[in-house]
């Protein structure tokens, strides 16, 4: 099984994106993300201090906004505010949000111009229709990963384990796009290790540590690991165990160091883009 690298892959984009940011610099329009966190969760801090990382290094802006339980109405109007702000190019509301608040409902007031994470349903419904916007980024770097270790998507069958809106639908959307043959599966899914033993590439993105067996795939498989489990020992596992597959899987994307670094990298690009 061949182990894909996702911060060598991130590294190369990072390069582009750093010249870009420049030269956007360069024209007196300095690239500026703005990471609005609605509550203290201990994995979205991780990831908010990666993003404030990687912005640095490719010489985008980062301005963080912290709320303390927020109410939706409370978010809306920061999202709305940041929308209607000509210094701010894109915007990423963090999950989890409070309780009773969706991401849905707080999405529609990203600008769908600045929505770099996608959010806005209507960035997933333009997504859908084939029209130019920004998918989720994690979404986006199961695609970018595949393309980037060219894995020939016209004619396979790819089966995504989980239908969330940030990962599962986008990253369905996309790999249609790249005409693979999609199937979508999800907790009521019979049968799950037969269907996904089916596909030529399996992405999971579940959220259950480890859940992805032998069983689940057929020789030679491509597969993408979104999970970003915390085990009790402080350390990071995926939902798929790779020790298990490692006799049965073409590839597999790590966790650390797989999706997760290509997802901050294409927030910034995302940004870039936005920005230009
Ligand atoms: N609106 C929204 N969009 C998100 O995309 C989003 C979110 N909210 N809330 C929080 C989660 C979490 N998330 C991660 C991204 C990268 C790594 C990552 O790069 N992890 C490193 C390792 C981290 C470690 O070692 O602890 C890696 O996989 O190599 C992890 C987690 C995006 N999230």
């Amino acid at each position: 099984m061949r182990t894909i690298d996702g911060r060598a892959i991130a590294k190369t984009i990072a390069a582009e994106v750093t010249a870009e940011a420049e030269k956007l610099t360069a024209d007196g329009v300095v690239p500026t993300l703005a990471v609005v966190v609605p509550t203290d969760d201990e994995a979205t801090a991780w990831y908010v201090r990666s993003i404030e990382r990687t912005a640095a290094r490719v010489g985008i802006t980062c301005r963080t906004e912290r709320l303390t339980d927020p109410s939706a109405a409370d978010l809306i109007s920061l999202l709305d505010e940041l929308s209607a702000d000509d210094s701010v190019h894109g915007i990423i509301c963090q999950t989890p949000l409070p309780d009773g608040v969706t991401l849905a409902e707080v999405g529609e007031h990203i600008a769908v111009g600045k929505d770099v994470d996608g959010a806005n349903p209507a960035s997933l419904g333009r997504l859908a229709a084939g029209l130019d916007t920004f998918a989720p980024a994690t979404a986006a770097a199961v695609a970018e990963i595949l393309r980037q270790e060219k894995v020939e998507l016209t004619g396979k069958q790819a089966v995504i384990i989980g239908r969330s809106m940030v990962v599962g639908k986008p990253a369905a959307l996309l790999l249609l796009a790249d005409n693979a043959t999609v199937t979508v599966c999800h907790s009521r899914t019979r049968d799950l290790p037969q269907v996904c033993a089916t596909a030529d590439v399996v992405v999971a993105a579940v959220g259950r540590a480890e859940m992805v067996t032998a069983d689940y795939l057929k020789q030679g498989a491509i597969v993408i690991d979104v999970g970003t489990n915390p085990t009790d020992d402080g350390g990071l596992v995926g939902d798929v165990d790779a020790a298990a597959v490692a006799e049965r899987a073409g590839a597999l994307t790590p966790v650390p160091g797989g999706v997760g670094p290509v997802t901050t990298m294409l927030l910034m690009r995302h940004t870039v883009q936005a920005a230009s």
